[in-house]
């Protein structure tokens, strides 16, 4: 079985944001920012693998500060976990503002994506060799995230959201139940 280091799967973008990726507030769009990281996801994965790979999902992407006209966006990304022919791309996407040299941190994210063949079916993507303790630290915290989501899945599945007491829990919360 063939195995590939991170650092195989490093890539780093970098883009200077123009006046037409703004929105209404003259701030640079969320999803402008989203999809550089989904183009850096695929770059990271499909390098990693050597496959075309498609996303399969996008973990919670929290905006922790505003990007501006003009400033220099990097994105940084690595394959932190494999499966089998799934990877967890780990993003993240720092602002600078030139004039001043000041980085802000703008979001942190995960990105899974899944390796296909030429006919379309999943394909098995080389092990992962972790070379340092940041290496397994992110590992392990692709381990625990995805059974956090297998058990969210589940508990979504099995909860009674019709029930008295489902309906009673949402009294505490800015909402008025209106069910007909
Ligand atoms: C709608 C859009 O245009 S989104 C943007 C682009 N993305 C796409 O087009 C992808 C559309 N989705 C798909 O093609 C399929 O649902 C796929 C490829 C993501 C998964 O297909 P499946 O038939 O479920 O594949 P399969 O069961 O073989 O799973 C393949 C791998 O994906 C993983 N996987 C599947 N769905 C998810 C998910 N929602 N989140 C995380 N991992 C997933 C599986 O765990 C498995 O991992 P492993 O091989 O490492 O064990």
């Amino acid at each position: 079985m063939e195995f590939k280091t991170v650092k195989e799967s490093k890539i780093i973008l970098s883009e200077l944001m123009l006046p037409s990726h703004s929105n209404f507030s003259g701030k640079i769009h969320g999803g402008y920012i989203l999809s550089l990281m989904d183009q850096i996801a695929f770059a990271s994965a499909s390098k990693y693998s050597g496959f075309y790979c498609v996303t399969a999902s996008v973990d919670t992407v929290d905006f922790l500060n505003p990007i501006e006209i003009g400033e220099l966006v990097t994105l940084k990304a690595s394959v932190n976990y494999v499966g089998r022919s799934s990877m967890i791309v780990g993003i993240r996407v720092d602002s600078e503002n030139i004039q001043t040299g000041k980085i802000k941190h703008c979001n942190s994210s995960y990105f899974t994506m899944v390796a296909k063949d030429n006919e379309g079916n999943s394909a098995t993507v080389p092990g992962l060799i972790l070379s340092n303790y940041e290496e397994v630290r992110r590992f392990y915290n692709c381990i625990k995230h995805i059974s956090l989501k297998k058990h969210k899945n589940h508990h979504e599945e099995v909860f009674d959201y019709k029930s008295d007491e489902a309906l009673k829990g949402l009294e505490k919360y800015n909402i008025k139940l209106e069910i007909k």
